[in-house]
C-alpha cells in the first residue's frame, strides 16, 4: 500500500533524508521511531505531498503520490497531527470541521455521516456543535481522527498522535486507533518517539538516524531488545522499552471504553 524506494528529501536545497526504502502492506502498520530531527515527519509530509522538494519513488496503492496533495490523494490518504488543537480552526465547530472535507468533495448525506464519523470515534452527537475550546484534549483528537476518517481513507498517517495527551487519554486514543484499523483495514504509517506505543499499533519499525533509515526490525524486537544496530539498542534501551513493554496497554481494553458523553 506504501513504498518508499530511495527517497531523498530536501528543504531549500538541503536534504535532510537520504536513500529512505521501505513497504507498508495493505492493512499493515509501520513506525517510523528515531531522535528528534532524524527526520521522520519528513517522511511522512514527502508521503502526503507536503515536502514538495524530492526525489526517489513513493509509490501509494501503486500510484506515484504527486508532489503536492490532490483531491484524489486526500480520499486516499489522511494525515493525523501530534496537536489536534492546532489542527482545527478555533472558530470553526465540529460540525463545520467534519462536514467540510464532504463539501470539498461533493459528498452527500451530510447530515448522516457527520453523525455516524462522531459516534465511531466514541462521541456523544451533542459534541457537534461544540467549539474546539469545549473540547477536552482527547475529545478534540477524536474529532481530528474522525475529520481524517471522512472521506474513507485506506491509509492514515499519524505524526505522533498521542503524544500531546495525558497518560490515560493516550490509552484511549490508542484503541480507538486500533479498532477503526481493524474495522476498516486501515494501513497506518506512524511516526512517534513512544516505543510502547509502536509495540501497541505496529508490527514492524524502521529507526531513522540522522535522515537514514539505519535498520527495520519486527515490533517483537521490543520484546526482546534484538536489535541489529547498536543505534537502535541504545534507543531502546534509552527509552526504557524494555522495562514498560508494549503491555503497558491492554489490547482487552479495545471496545470497552463507554462512549464518551457530556462532561
Ligand atoms: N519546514 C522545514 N524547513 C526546513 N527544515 C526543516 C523543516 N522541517 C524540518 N526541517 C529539518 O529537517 C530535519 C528533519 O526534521 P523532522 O521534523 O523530519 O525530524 P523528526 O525526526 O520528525 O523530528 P521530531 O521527532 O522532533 O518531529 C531537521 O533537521 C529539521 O530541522
Amino acid at each position: 500500500m506504501i513504498e518508499l524506494r530511495n527517497v531523498a528529501i530536501a528543504y531549500d536545497g538541503h536534504r535532510v533524508v537520504e536513500g529512505a526504502s521501505f513497504a507498508v502492506p495493505e492493512g499493515g502498520s509501520f513506525a517510523l521511531v528515531g531522535e528528534s530531527g532524524s527526520g521522520k515527519s519528513t517522511v511522512l509530509k514527502a508521503i502526503a505531498g507536503l515536502a514538495p522538494e524530492r526525489e526517489g519513488t513513493i509509490l501509494v496503492d501503486g500510484a506515484p503520490v504527486p508532489p503536492r496533495p490532490t483531491l484524489e490523494s486526500a480520499r486516499l490518504m489522511q494525515m493525523v497531527f501530534q496537536d489536534p488543537y492546532a489542527s482545527l480552526h478555533p472558530r470553526r465547530t465540529v460540525d463545520a470541521a467534519l462536514s467540510e472535507p464532504l463539501a470539498i468533495h461533493g459528498l452527500k448525506d451530510r447530515d448522516a455521516r457527520v453523525e455516524r464519523a462522531l459516534r465511531d470515534v466514541g462521541l456523544d452527537r451533542r459534541f457537534r456543535f461544540r467549539y474546539p475550546h469545549q473540547l477536552s484534549g482527547g475529545q478534540r483528537q477524536r474529532v481530528a481522527i474522525a475529520r481524517a476518517l471522512m472521506l474513507e481513507p485506506r491509509v492514515m498517517l499519524l505524526d505522533e498522535p498521542t503524544s500531546a495527551l495525558d497518560v490515560s487519554v493516550q490509552a484511549e486514543i490508542l484503541n480507538l486507533l486500533k479498532r477503526l484499523r481493524a474495522e476498516r483495514g486501515l494501513t497506518y504509517l506512524m511516526v512517534t518517539h513512544n516505543l510502547p506505543v509502536v509495540g501497541f499499533l505496529c508490527e514492524r519499525m524502521a529507526v531513522m538516524q540522522g535522515g537514514r533509515i539505519v535498520e527495520e526490525a519486527p515490533t517483537a524486537a521490543l520484546r526482546t531488545g534484538d536489535f541489529a544496530t547498536e543505534y537502535a539498542r541504545h534507543l531502546h534501551g534509552a527509552t526504557g522499552a524494555d522495562l514498560m513493554g508494549p503491555d503497558l496497554l491492554e489490547p482487552e481494553s479495545v471496545d470497552t471504553a463507554p462512549m464518551e458523553t457530556e462532561k
